[in-house]
């Protein structure tokens, strides 16, 4: 267990020389880094290396180490381990108002005594490359509300006269205004409603995309926000890194089934692989697995939106098979359909194997009729089903320490 375990940093992997060579292409890069709470590892042999301007989202259950890994690349915790630079700079032992970072905090940080013009003001002008003057502050906080669709109107506001999300929203625009090299941001969207978080994220992003000169990290237990802002997603897990990808590698490709669950919506089916294996063994041929797990240590992966009802077979096929197309095809029983505006929910039990899980699936078939307890074929393209290890080898995240802190 990582919490258990005693505190000491292995070797890291990546070699001397090819550090130094990715130094001078990244704006934030992250090596081996440890973080102690007391004597309890938080988190452990972290890497991350991320392109200027580059969008990182790190993805994760409450509890497994995001904010304190912010609070540590901020310069507010202690690394015990690690290394972490900026542009190219190794920052690790450098006090945090001397870091080019911004921070906006999960809990709000604005002087109650200050208006949010005076707060912006301030932000301002902590600009490590330079002091801008009056009129550059005034242009900025212009610039910032229009970006951030801020209202004008609040700005001789003071915090207490303003909502949950209206602070959030000024808290991000103090933390922007700055303009750092490395910007992290400890869970955004929290406590702002869904249209205003929908709308926040188009401005996040748009952000983003005009200023070559910013890194963001993201925190976030939300797969679908992290799938729509990210260009690499970091899953985290027990304060380790589960897989670093981009959203569609993670999605398509997933390491485990901690992954496999961490993205979609609907979540994903996980099927024991040696059931599968015995109900359907021409399967187990067309499907590659890892290396170096047992069967009863795999589950096969299926996106709900993978899923296809067709027609029952008419010679009334009741084993599945793999057709020439490359389709996996089944008979199932249709036990549920749910109207999701647009698209159904579906909840599929497998002829034969009803002590196995329910598969969900989703689709825009208008065709399925909404009587529930009709048989009909399920088939599903070989090429999108992936073989997930129950959970990672240690061998698989590269490291010699165990992944295993009890979450909360
Ligand atoms: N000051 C502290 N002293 C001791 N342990 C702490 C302290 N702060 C956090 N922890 C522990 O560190 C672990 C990681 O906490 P952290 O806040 O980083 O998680 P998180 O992933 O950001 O969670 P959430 O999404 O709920 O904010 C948790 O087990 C937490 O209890």
């Amino acid at each position: 267990m990582l919490g258990n375990q005693p505190l000491q940093c292995v070797p890291h992997k990546l070699h001397a020389t090819s550090r130094r060579q990715l130094m001078s292409t990244h704006s934030l890069e992250i090596n081996g880094l440890a973080i102690d709470r007391g004597s309890t590892r938080i988190v452990d042999d972290f890497d991350l290396a991320l392109a200027p301007g580059e969008y990182c989202v790190v993805l994760g259950p409450s509890g497994c180490g995001k904010s304190t890994l912010l609070h540590c690349i901020a310069g507010l915790l202690d690394a015990a381990c690690g290394s972490i630079s900026i542009d190219g700079r190794d920052v690790t032992h450098v006090m945090a108002r001397k870091r080019d970072v911004g921070l906006l905090f999960q809990h709000d940080t604005m002087y109650p005594h200050l208006t949010v013009e005076q707060t912006l003001q301030i932000a301002c002008r902590a600009n490590l490359n330079g002091r801008p003057s009056a009129t550059e502050t005034n242009q900025k906080i212009q610039s910032m509300l229009r970006t951030l669709n801020l209202d004008p109107a609040w700005l001789p506001r003071r915090p207490e006269t303003l909502s949950g999300g209206q602070r959030r929203r000024v808290a991000l625009a103090k933390t922007l205004i700055r303009e750092p090299s490395v910007c992290l941001l400890d869970e955004p969207m929290a406590a702002i409603d869904r249209l205003a978080a929908e709308n926040l994220m188009q401005h996040l992003a748009d952000v983003s995309r005009q200023t070559d000169s910013t890194t963001f990290v993201h925190v976030t237990h939300d797969g679908d926000e992290a799938m729509r802002m990210a260009d690499k997603i970091v899953v985290m897990s027990n304060g380790c890194i589960l897989q670093t990808g981009t959203p569609r590698e993670i999605y398509q490709s997933p390491n485990c089934t901690a992954v496999a669950l961490a993205l979609g919506s609907p979540s994903c089916n996980l099927l024991p692989m040696d059931e599968v294996l015995r109900s359907s063994p021409k399967l187990g041929e067309a499907l590659q697995s890892p290396p170096g797990y047992s069967n009863n240590e795999l589950a096969l992966m299926i996106r709900p939106e993978a899923i296809e009802l067709v027609e029952p077979d008419l010679n009334g096929q009741t084993v599945p098979t793999v057709t020439e197309t490359g389709m996996w095809r089944f008979p199932v029983t249709l036990l549920e359909q749910r109207d999701l505006g647009g698209r159904h929910l579906l909840q599929l039990q497998r002829i034969g194997l009803e002590d196995s899980p329910l598969l969900s699936a989703t689709t825009f078939q208008n065709s399925i009729p909404s009587e529930t307890g009709t048989r009909w074929s399920c088939q599903i393209p070989v090429a999108q089903l992936r073989v997930v290890a129950e959970s990672l080898q240690h061998s698989a995240l590269g490291t010699s320490t165990t992944c295993g802190r009890t979450e909360s």
